[in-house]
């Protein structure tokens, strides 16, 4: 067997590993690329795997319906996986139907000796059959929890096209300390409306020109838009409440502000101290709970980048629908509020607030903002803050001071994560 094919095999194994975890114990991809399995994996089998299974995760529902006319029975998940593994790189990826049939027959042996040869026979049916049928394949559908309440904010229509936004792997999109054209075209990238730089293939992000010098970043556009918001000036005091790992504290350090990042998560803050060495930004970091956590004196501008149910980010995080559930967002919409409350606390008199979720439920955005201005009275919607940002368009406005952004905008760009963002000031 060949250096190559023996990588392949590698990759598949801990491809099926990772969607397994995620269909199986509903763990995040995090979380499994965070065990030592796969961390000590060669890193180009888990570039490779991390790829299969992203992009299986992606289409697993067009993989059924691929593989539904050559199933007799239901197959137990873990052949079920092995089947639409090898799915998605035969009608995706358009891989070679021998190594892909030879490497899934060989999985399905560890698996279950005995579905081999079922294995064998459908995947072959799938290669010579399957892509007529592949591109017709509605793309994958929401869970049903969150399809229905999608649909109610934006109807069914518009549900339908971010589901199609959501099998597209994103593009890779920079921050920059200083955007120029020079920059954008040595990166291979354009300058987005926005600012951001956006790569439409990007391989191994750290060999790109400038990542070394810590001259940009890795932030979706959607996600440069609150710190741009925020507008923070050098030499005010400013205050990124949830900050990890740290993408808004280098767009707010980046100012010349005097910036206090602030996050619960040790693991987490640590990447960010990374983010803070490459790029030479500085910042005061604090490892607090941001419910308990008090300051020695109020802060000019706070940025709230709440913890939420992510489902903005589907596109990069594709594992989201399998294991998040209806019963997690309670929780989630209440911690908001609470945080949301103590940053009203922690505000000088005149000081702005940005408040802002990567999560494409109102319960998460439009309502959690009118009620954070119901039990504020002091609080006002900043409209001024989100008209001034260039490249901002008509249709992600959401009221006074508010943007809304979903995953089927930008479609001739390559999309943008949904993002809800609120400017406030208080009186
Ligand atoms: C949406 S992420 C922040 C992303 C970050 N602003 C960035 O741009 O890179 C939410 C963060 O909130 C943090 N968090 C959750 N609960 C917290 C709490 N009670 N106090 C402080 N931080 C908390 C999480 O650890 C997580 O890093």
């Amino acid at each position: 067997m060949g250096q190559q094919q023996a990588g392949g095999t590698a990759a598949r194994r801990l491809a099926l590993e990772l969607v397994q975890g995620v269909w199986q114990e509903r763990l995040t991809l995090a979380e499994m690329e965070a065990h030592p399995h796969f961390t000590e994996a060669p890193p180009e089998v888990r570039a490779r795997a991390g790829r299969l299974a992203r992009t299986t995760l992606r289409l697993a529902g067009r993989a059924d319906a691929a593989l539904k006319p050559w199933l007799k029975r239901n197959p137990k998940p873990g052949v079920r996986a092995i089947l639409r593994l090898a799915t998605v790189e035969l009608l995706a990826d358009g891989a070679a139907a021998h190594g892909v049939v030879n490497a899934a027959v060989a999985l399905a042996r560890e698996e279950a000796a005995s579905t081999a040869p079922m294995v064998n026979a459908v995947l072959r049916r799938v290669a010579e059959e399957g892509r007529a049928g592949w591109e017709a394949t509605q793309p994958q559908r929401l869970p049903n929890w969150l399809r229905g309440r999608v649909g109610s904010a934006y109807g069914n229509a518009r549900v339908a096209r971010m589901e199609a936004a959501f099998e597209q792997a994103p593009p890779l999109d920079i921050t920059a300390k200083a955007p120029d054209a020079a920059l954008a075209e040595a990166l291979g990238g354009t300058i987005l409306p926005t600012g951001s730089i956006r790569l439409e293939k990007a391989g191994q992000v750290s060999a790109l020109p400038g990542y070394e010098a810590g001259d940009w970043w890795v932030q979706d556009a959607a996600a440069a838009l609150p710190a741009r918001v925020l507008a923070a000036r050098a030499g005010e005091r400013v205050l990124d409440l949830c900050a990890a790992p740290g993408g808004k504290t280098l767009q707010l350090a980046a100012t010349g502000a005097s910036v206090t990042a602030l996050d619960v998560s040790e693991a987490r803050l640590e990447r960010l101290y990374d983010n803070l060495k490459r790029t030479g930004l500085a910042a005061e970091v604090v490892a607090a709970d941001a419910l308990e956590w008090e300051p020695d004196g109020p802060f000019d501008a706070i940025l709230l980048d709440a913890p939420c149910s992510a489902n903005g980010t589907i596109r990069r995080h594709p594992d989201l629908p399998f294991v998040k559930e209806a019963a997690d967002i309670r929780p989630l919409v209440d911690l908001q509020a609470a945080m949301a409350d103590r940053a009203v606390a922690m505000l000088a008199p005149g000081g702005r607030l940005v408040f802002c979720t990567c999560s494409i439920l109102p319960e998460e955005g439009e309502a959690q903002l009118a009620a954070l201005l119901e039990r504020h009275p002091d609080l006002k919607p900043d409209p001024e803050a989100v008209s001034a940002l260039p490249g901002v368009e008509e249709g992600w406005h959401a009221g006074p001071g508010a943007l809304r952004t979903t995953p089927e905008m930008w479609p001739e760009r390559g999309g943008l994560d949904g993002f809800f963002i609120a400017a406030l000031r208080k009186a």
